[in-house]
């Protein structure tokens, strides 16, 4: 995509830090349709609806190399193709797809794992419309491999593959950036997002309690602070019985570094209001994003 990004609105962000994650496919996707349905309710007036919800990674299937192949789902979609959901070959596109119709949302559906016509597997999360199209996939870019010894050890690659796309879409309040967890300590995604005129990115995540504590909070204001971009990501709740232990901590980070809210580590639906005017100060006092050197180093955001 290459045209201008929309111009920058003020909408509602809700974030459904998803619980009762297991083994059951069919109990996941309906207690999921039900929490969406939930978050974007005005709770009988009491607040406003949300324009955009959020659903953590891996919200269909525990999360696990293991898990990966037995849960994958082909999606098939083509970006620029038509793509008729009600006739996705996947039955979580097919929920994703219609409750954000029925709550009239943008829905960010999380992610699932996805197995494309070679049979390689992927991180994907899917993006659709308040009429239920899908206009946006992103294959999580860079695989969680880490080996922290007597702490945690996960090795996405041992049944996933990378994806390859930069992904973002356009609402009508603003332009959003798609990464994957993992993806957040990678600077260069997101700086490239800022740079094709992202005002928030948005990454489903799921980071664990060695990384969770010291790393999940700094890794989001780092990148909305490099960026001046609004800056969240959407964890499961923590469960204790799971193979993974989630860290929770779900949250929206404004172009100051500010935390606007954050969950706790157990099933809880959060809200933010965006507020353009956020980004346009933050740019304004400190102009950063007009004072980069690309003279002296390489323009990380190149030709991607
Ligand atoms: N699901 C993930 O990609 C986890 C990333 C994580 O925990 C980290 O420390 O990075």
């Amino acid at each position: 995509m290459s045209s201008a990004p929309p111009t920058f609105k003020p909408f509602t962000l809700a974030l459904v830090q998803l619980g009762q994650i297991g083994a059951d496919k069919a109990a996941n996707l309906k207690h999921a349709r039900e929490m969406i349905l939930k978050a974007a309710s005005d709770e009988g007036g009491t607040r406003a609806r949300p324009d955009v919800v959020v659903l953590p990674e891996v919200f269909n299937s525990p999360y696990g190399h293991q898990h990966f192949p037995v849960y994958a789902e082909p999606i098939n979609y083509v970006p620029g193709e038509a793509y008729d959901t009600a006739a996705s070959p996947s039955e979580s596109v097919r929920m994703l797809s219609g409750a954000a119709k029925e709550a009239g949302v943008w829905l960010i559906g999380g992610s699932i794992p996805e197995k494309d016509k070679d049979g390689k597997l992927y991180n994907t999360a899917t993006v659709y419309s308040r009429e239920g199209k899908l206009v946006a996939t992103h294959r999580k870019m860079h695989l969680f491999d880490i080996d922290i010894p007597g702490k945690i050890t996960f090795k996405e690659s041992t049944t996933l593959s990378a994806g390859s796309s930069i992904n973002y879409f356009d609402t009508e309040f603003a332009r959003i950036g798609l990464g994957i967890c993992y993806d957040v300590r990678f600077p260069e995604l997101a700086m490239i997002l800022a740079r094709k005129g992202c005002h928030a990115l948005i990454y489903p995540g799921a980071f664990n309690l060695t990384t969770g504590p010291l790393h999940w909070e700094l890794l989001q204001r780092a990148r909305a602070v490099d960026n001046q971009v609004f800056f969240s990501m959407c964890s499961p709740a923590r469960d204790m019985t799971a193979g993974y232990h989630a860290w929770g901590h779900s949250m929206v980070v404004d172009p100051m570094a500010r935390v606007l809210t954050e969950a706790g580590e157990d099933e809880e639906i959060i809200y933010a209001q965006i507020d353009p005017q956020a980004m346009h100060d933050a740019r304004a006092g400190i102009p950063v994003t007009t004072q980069r050197r690309f003279d002296v180093y390489r323009d990380v955001a190149g030709d991607a």
